[in-house]
């Protein structure tokens, strides 16, 4: 447990890096020949991002890259986990290779390496060709080959170079809230196309590896996001709302992906909406993965209710303490996760590939300070949180901050700030924030002084 002044050992090898995703930092969507993704046509559609936000500036760290690299390695990272824009690289999304986009990528990973810092490369977080959305995107079955063959042109590109890759951020997310609800993009609210995306994603994802063990040479795996669910009561109804929402978020992924089916609970769940799957699906899904990439922010203390469709929802805890995107902090749910992940898929190695939380930021103070106290007690609790999982015989190869900068909060806008580097949307200028210094010093003693 977290003695006080615990000396606190992470792993020999242990990654220490920070996450960003390509709409949500670069800016420039449509610079030299990149085609428009489906959050470049989303963001430019009324209404659909607070503010009328869009990614055509974002951080400009498609024009500011090489200060960025320099900051983080003035911070100290060791690792830097980014996506690479597909339509920057496609931009019909399959074909034509742009190849100002992959120079821009190749020069990043040069300037990283350079910098002694390793790239984890994300080849999709989200942000779909728009010329493949016209042709029916994840819910069209060729969607898988559309992705390998991206995945290829990146990995004949960059292997070498890059030793990490991910396949997807978060096919949970893009399924969720493009598909489902509706908040993300594309925009779609249908419970009959959500498992057609979801599961059309997977197969992408067991394609884009299968292509990859046949060009590159190094580490593949997939990310996703997922959250302990606690009953609010000891009831029947609350027991059954919990597994519902547990296979609806923590196992309609990992499932196909590391075990080959979907749990029984999602045909429950969608009902006449859930298809039949072939069998050579799983397959292909199921490829044999390197590390499985965790992202956790918070638990969910779930109750049963007449939401649509899990009837299951979060209960707020009154004494609990809540970040600026109403997520509760909660590390001891990632201690819990990671216990239930080695339990339920065996010692496959995990990165936490995104961690962080928003909170209300002061402005740059007069000594260009920017206290922020919260989120340095938010990232050492959940540091400590993983090294008890470490303690405990999982796995947990490294760590990845979300986020470097404070970037688009997708359909949120510049509204929340995750980064532990300020920006100014104005100025374009970074401020490191305390939190950044604190990381800085944690990176450099290996978290012995957590
Ligand atoms: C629902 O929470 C998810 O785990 C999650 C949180 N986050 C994410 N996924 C995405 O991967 C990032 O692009 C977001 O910026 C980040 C912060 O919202």
């Amino acid at each position: 447990m977290n003695e006080p002044g615990k000396d606190f050992q992470f792993p020999q090898g242990f990654l220490w890096g920070a996450a960003t995703a390509a709409h949500q930092i670069e800016g420039s969507p449509l610079a030299d020949g990149a085609g428009p993704s489906i959050w470049t046509r989303f963001a430019h559609t009324p209404g659909m991002i607070l503010n009328g936000d869009t990614g055509d500036v974002a951080c400009d760290h498609y024009r500011r890259w090489q200060d960025d690299v320099a900051l983080m390695r003035e911070l100290g990272l060791k690792a830097y986990r980014f996506s690479v824009s597909w339509s920057r690289i496609l931009p019909e999304g399959t074909g034509r290779v742009n190849q100002a986009g992959l120079d821009f990528y190749s020069r990043l990973v040069d300037a990283l390496l350079e910098n002694g810092i390793e790239p984890l490369l994300t080849l999709y977080h989200w942000d779909l060709p728009a010329a493949l959305d016209d042709r029916g995107g994840w819910l069209n079955r060729d969607s898988a080959d559309w992705f390998a063959e991206y995945g290829s042109v990146l990995y004949r590109a960059l292997d070498g170079r890059v030793k990490k890759w991910v396949t997807l951020n978060e096919p949970w997310v893009v399924t969720d809230g493009g598909y489902l609800h509706g908040a993300l993009a594309p925009g779609h609210r249908s419970r009959y196309e959500a498992p057609i995306a979801s599961h059309n994603l997977m197969r992408a994802h067991g394609a884009a590896v299968q292509a990859y063990r046949a060009e590159g040479a190094h580490e593949i795996g997939l990310v996703v996001n997922i959250e302990p669910k606690y009953p609010a009561s000891d009831s029947a109804a609350d027991a059954a709302a919990v597994d519902r929402a547990h296979a609806y978020m923590n196992e309609q992924y990992l499932h196909p992906a590391l075990l080959g089916r979907y749990p029984d609970r999602l045909r429950e769940i969608f009902g006449d909406a859930w298809p039949q799957w072939p069998d050579a699906d799983f397959d292909l899904i199921r490829q044999p993965l390197d590390f499985v990439g965790i992202n956790y922010y918070t638990r969910s203390v779930t109750r049963a209710d007449d939401s649509y469709p899990l009837n299951a929802g979060a209960v707020r805890q009154p004494l609990g303490t809540y970040s600026e995107t109403g997520w509760e902090v909660f590390p001891q749910g990632l201690t819990d996760l990671l216990l239930w992940f080695k339990n339920t898929y065996g010692d496959i190695p995990v990165y936490i590939t995104e961690n962080g939380a928003a909170f209300f930021d002061p402005p740059v103070a007069e000594e260009g300070r920017i206290r922020d106290p919260l989120r340095i007690d938010y990232l050492r609790k959940h540091l400590r949180a993983i090294h008890d999982a470490i303690e405990a015989g999982v796995d947990v190869r490294g760590y990845m901050v979300w986020s470097l900068l404070d970037n688009l909060e997708w359909s949120l806008g510049y509204s929340k700030r995750f980064g532990i580097v300020h920006v100014n949307y104005d100025s374009q200028q970074r401020t490191p924030k305390d939190s950044a210094l604190w990381y800085g010093r944690m990176i450099a003693s290996h978290g012995r002084h957590l």
